[in-house]
């Protein structure tokens, strides 16, 4: 392996804060932690079956999902790695039910940060990429243990976010509201490397990423999209479109951010309580928040994700996003409703009771 003479991690957030010369640190401070956990969990990730890592754990999560051994051990790296440092105040997870409240003796920061610690782990035991997302909001009372509802701040509040992903290379990618950029893993040198510098989607795209299996339960607009897509060169679309899906929001926001595309993970009729599979405020406000750094959309499918205020930390939302133009024409086929309705009063009926989220 040759040195490189690129940035490293540590380089870039030191240049990043000479435009801030009010900042004192303690952001580059969270950063800088948030980056170590990610190396240590690549490395727990990259042991895997060796160091019998694999496999479920005996606890569910809030969500009712088995949690993997990783989960568990991913979330316990997040935890350690930043609760002693002075620089969050307090700590939010997929995998705990209520936010992390600090031992006594550390100080209380001014940030609090949100994690899936480990997303995907659907995918860990078959050896396909997985990641970790992030999202770093300003604590309303610095210093001191936040409130449950401290972590309930829209999207657009963010201070900064980003994700590890944990594929044949690992990869940290991060935006603070400047663009974003991604570090690749030197493992010889233990160095997130900048590799890709102020990434932008494609407003254009023919590929698309949606689990189709759970197609019966979609509402009409998402349907009207998809047929579309899938009619390809024949239908009004006049082209073909790709279709992936690999069950990894991480990997298919990587892909997206790579080479452009359409993520859909919208809300469905399948459990009318429960608006969508991915939760707001640590996969769908994260990402979102880099999409729209790289010049793509976010969206609930109804209006910009960033946008809404999270009730509960848990809270599950539709998620559509990626290149521009297709997110922009999904967001209108709703504003369109279902064109349906004048021949099927009933299922127009049905429609009434949901509310748009
Ligand atoms: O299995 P499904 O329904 O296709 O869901 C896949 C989605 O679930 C998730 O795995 C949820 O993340 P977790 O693994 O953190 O629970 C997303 O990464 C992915 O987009
Ligand atoms: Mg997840
Ligand atoms: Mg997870």
């Amino acid at each position: 392996m040759l040195l490189t003479d690129k940035t490293t991690f540590t380089e870039f957030l030191i240049e990043a804060r000479r435009t801030h010369p009010e900042a004192r640190g303690d952001l580059n401070g969270v950063l800088t932690s948030v980056a170590t956990a990610c190396k240590a969990i690549s490395r727990a990730v990259a042991h895997g079956s060796l160091a019998d890592l694999l496999g479920n754990a005996e606890a569910s999560n809030v969500h009712g999902e088995r949690q993997k051994k990783l989960d568990l051990i991913a979330n316990d790296i997040f935890i350690r790695l930043n609760e002693n440092r002075g620089y969050v105040a307090g700590m939010a997870s997929e995998e705990l039910e209520q936010p992390y409240r600090l031992p006594a003796a550390y100080e209380r920061g001014k940030y609090l940060l949100l994690f899936d610690p480990l997303d995907g782990s659907s995918n860990i035991d078959v050896n396909v990429s997985v990641g970790s997302i992030f999202s770093i909001l300003r604590a309303p009372s610095p210093g001191v243990d936040p409130q449950p509802q401290d972590f309930l701040q829209p999207g657009v509040q963010q201070i900064a976010a980003g994700y590890a992903i944990y594929g044949p290379s690992t990869m940290l990618v991060l935006t603070t509201g400047a663009g974003v950029h991604a570090f690749t893993l030197d493992p010889l040198l233990g160095e997130f490397i900048l590799s890709h510098r102020d990434l932008k989607i494609p407003r254009e795209t023919h590929e698309f990423a949606i689990n189709s299996s759970n197609s019966r339960f979609w509402e009409y607009p998402v349907q009207r999209y998809v047929d579309e897509c899938l009619k390809g060169s024949s239908g009004p679309r006049d082209k073909d479109f790709n279709m992936r899906w690999i069950a990894s929001l991480v990997a298919e926001t990587h892909r997206i951010l790579m080479r452009g595309g359409v993520f859909l993970y919208p809300r469905d009729n399948r459990n009318p309580g429960v608006a969508g599979r991915l939760r707001l405020t640590y996969e769908c406000n994260p990402i979102g928040l880099l999409i729209e750094q790289a010049g793509g959309c976010a969206s609930t499918g109804y209006k910009r994700v960033l946008e809404v205020r999270p009730e509960t930390l848990h809270q599950k939302i539709g998620f559509v996003f990626g290149s521009r133009s297709e997110v922009e024409r999904i967001e209108c086929y709703h504003r369109e409703g279902d064109m349906r309705d004048s021949e099927q009063p009933l299922f127009a009926q049905r429609g009434l009771f949901r509310t748009p989220a």
